[in-house]
């Protein structure tokens, strides 16, 4: 039987003060290209989520950032490529420019708004969490 190839995943979901989520749109030439997403990506072998994810975040938008906590228990979901575990943290954003590296571009979005956008399937029950939570906007 061959062996299932498992994707670490950490993503960030970023809040503003007017509690908005910034969301980036992957480039069309990559796996879920032109869909949208939450800006992160692998984890290195031997790297922790959150420094993985506060390389990313710095490597695809150049900002500096403050991890605050998970969002809700990893999602695990089976693409034909490998199994992807995602993890998502929410961050606030310490340096304002953003400079997009791996997106094509971005947008901020209040929570209501992310249902209008394509996202691939494994970000389903994120959504749906982030939809009918209220975001922590001042508790880290
Ligand atoms: N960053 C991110 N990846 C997601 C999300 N939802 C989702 O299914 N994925 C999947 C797509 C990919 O299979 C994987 C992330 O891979 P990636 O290609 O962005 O990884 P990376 O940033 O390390 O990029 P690279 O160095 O491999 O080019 O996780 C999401 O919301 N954000
Ligand atoms: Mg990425």
């Amino acid at each position: 039987m061959a062996k299932i190839k498992i994707i670490n995943v950490v993503a960030g979901i970023i809040i503003n003060q007017e509690g908005e989520i910034l969301t980036t749109k992957r480039k069309p030439n990559r796996v879920w290209g032109n869909y949208w997403e939450f800006p992160g990506g692998k984890i290195k072998r031997g790297e922790t989520a959150k420094a993985a994810l506060t390389r990313e975040l710095d490597e695809e938008l150049g900002i500096k950032t403050k991890i605050g906590p998970l969002v809700m228990s990893p999602i695990n979901y089976d693409y034909s490529y490998g199994q992807v575990k995602l993890q998502f943290y929410y961050v606030k954003m310490l340096s304002a420019d953003i400079k997009l590296t791996a997106a094509s571009q971005f947008k901020w979005l209040v929570p209501a708004e992310l249902v209008e956008f394509d996202w691939p399937p494994a970000n389903q029950p994120l959504i749906e969490y982030l939809v009918n939570h209220s975001l922590p906007l001042k508790n880290f």
